[in-house]
């Protein structure tokens, strides 16, 4: 696998994929966007972090790309959309970084509170100033944190340490993720009014751009602090540079910004500004962080090679892993029913239907179906189709998906029926697995018996005598060996199907050949992966 590093990951974390014989490792810092787009048709894997756009024209480009890994929590850099619909993987390090970024905002604010950054400029100078750089204590201050996630959590519960009082506003938790941090849950309008310290914890998303704008910091403490260690643009920027040219607000300390690195009037004028603590999105730049994220996203990336669950994934439903340990060799029957019924049945599917049936029904069949669809739907588009996509493509190819569960099942103990709709009726196709083996045993309303593997062959004849002894002769004149022979009957209406498979593929002369001799109604080659 041909892995792309376009930001300065640690070499440490990366020891899981350097170790691995399968894996080929390209460090490329600082490409332009045009070397960018030049090179990555060459890669399977990017890492990242938050210095590379991984927008949809890079996509257009990454014709051989089955993985980003952004190394790190934020994946506003990467279109995950534009991702998902070319069924490309986005994997992130979700846990790597947050106490880093928890401490660093603490590192930032402590540093604004007691003026460490200019009492230190002005030491160095050669002054000896003193009251100057008279600060103030965290101790019973009202300190608001918005979003109390991974990192807001840390915080809270690091500031509390201080002896300040912590209200939160995160719309999204539960009261006893709040309980167990031990703070109170305010709204928006409540932090900003009793606040003395606030800061931002949330991701950057359309509700949380700009969330704090002009209007909001009216309705804050005079002589209010402020901290960014989440975002930038979380804070509107023009709006902080009038707050703390206005004094309303005290203080400001940010890592991060709406442009990285930040080239506008505001942003210079903002970073400039002498009550204004500033690092450039350093949060995250620990060892121990660095080699953590490093090394979620290189397992991440075995695991994707070696066909194991991805935890981090971000565009893969998401599935309890038990469930899926579980599922696994249910997915890999349907998975060759549906690349077999997907070479026999006519076009234009309106509606796949997954029945399951047995004590397989029991269970949450969703994983199974989003396998069986990838299966199907994969010979029949130019893109790669898989669990990332596998229902975005049949949506837009127009095709409905159906899942039917009964406990009730006929002879087998678990039955898999894929059934498709096409203008020219419905095809069905079913399997159960054998000693852990997929065997299909229902053809239509043929019953059969065989291990869909290989090269094979399915015809469809009256039933007369003798014709399985022209299909023999007839390969055998071709230098084909059948491996097995399975022959379904329908007995009333004097039809057979049989399903051969062989050791080498039929010639389409060979097919034409045995059509004609058996006066055959159907007959299909099928080439199993
Ligand atoms: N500066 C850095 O280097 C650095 C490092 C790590 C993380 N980060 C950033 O820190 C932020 C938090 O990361 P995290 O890992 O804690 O994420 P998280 O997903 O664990 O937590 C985010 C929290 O924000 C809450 N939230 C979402 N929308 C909200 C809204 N409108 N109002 C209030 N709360 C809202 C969510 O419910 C969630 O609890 C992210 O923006 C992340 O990118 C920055
Ligand atoms: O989202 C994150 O993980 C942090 O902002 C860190 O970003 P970085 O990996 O670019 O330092």
């Amino acid at each position: 696998m041909k892995v792309l590093i376009t930001d300065e990951i640690s070499q440490e974390g990366l020891q899981p994929l350097l170790d691995d014989s399968r894996m080929e490792l390209d460090i490329k810092l600082g490409l332009s966007v045009q070397e960018l787009h030049g090179i990555i048709g060459g890669y399977e894997a990017i890492i990242t972090r938050s210095g590379t756009n991984v927008d949809a024209a890079l996509l257009e480009h990454a014709r051989g790309l089955k993985i980003i890994a952004r190394a790190g929590v934020g994946i506003d850099n990467v279109d995950v959309e534009a991702a998902s619909n070319k069924g490309i993987i986005v994997v992130n390090a979700p846990f790597g970084n947050v106490n880093s970024a928890a401490e660093h905002t603490l590192a930032l604010l402590l540093s604004l509170c007691r003026k460490v950054t200019i009492a230190n400029a002005s030491l160095k100078k050669g002054e000896w100033k003193r009251s100057p750089f008279t600060g103030c204590e965290l101790k019973g201050k009202t300190i608001g944190i918005i979003g109390i996630g991974k990192v807001g959590g840390r915080v809270a519960l690091r500031v509390k340490a201080f002896e300040a009082e912590v209200i939160a506003c995160d719309p999204y938790v539960s009261e006893k993720r709040a309980e167990d941090l031990g703070v109170r849950l305010v709204s928006l309008e409540d932090i900003l009014r009793y606040s003395d310290i606030i800061s931002v914890h949330t991701p950057l998303t359309e509700e949380t751009h700009d969330m704090i704008r002009s209007e909001h910091f009216a309705r804050m403490k005079d002589g209010v602090i402020i901290v960014n260690c989440a975002r930038g643009g979380i804070y509107n920027e023009a709006a902080t540079l009038e707050a703390l040219e206005s004094e309303k607000v005290a203080g400001a300390a940010f890592d991060v910004w709406s442009i990285e690195p930040p080239n506008t009037e505001v942003l210079s004028r903002l970073i400039g500004h002498p009550r204004m603590v500033v690092t450039p999105h350093l949060g995250a730049n620990t060892v121990e962080a660095q080699r953590n994220v490093a090394v979620d996203v290189s397992r991440e990336i075995i695991n994707y090679l070696d066909g194991r669950p991805m935890e981090s994934a971000v565009n893969i439903p998401r599935f309890d892993p038990d469930l899926m340990e579980h599922m696994k060799p249910f997915m890999a029957l349907v998975s060759k029913i549906g690349e077999f019924i997907s070479q026999l049945a006519p076009p234009n599917p309106s509606k796949v239907i997954f029945t399951y049936n047995g004590k397989l029904a029991r269970y949450d069949c969703a994983p199974i179906t989003v396998c069986g669809l990838a299966a199907l739907l994969g010979r029949h588009t130019e893109q790669e189709v898989n669990m990332v996509n596998a229902r975005l493509v049949a949506k837009n190819m127009g095709i409905v998906i159906e899942e039917v569960r009964t406990t009730e099942s006929e002879s087998f103990s678990n039955l898999i029926t894929v059934t498709l709709e096409t203008p020219e009726g419905k095809r069905s196709l079913a399997g159960t697995l054998f000693e852990g083996i997929p065997k299909i045993v229902k053809m239509r309303d043929f019953l059969t018996d065989f291990t869909p593997e290989g090269h094979m062959l399915v015809i469809n004849y009256e039933d007369k005598p003798g014709l399985i002894g022209k299909i023999g002769t007839l390969l055998g004149e071709a230098g084909i060996n059948i491996g097995s022979l399975n022959l379904g009957r329908r007995a009333k209406a004097g039809e057979a199907m049989v399903v051969l498979s062989l050791d080498t593929p039929a010639a389409p002369e060979t097919i034409e050949k045995l059509a004609a001799s058996v006066e055959a109604r159907f007959i299909r080659a099928v080439h199993m992966h």
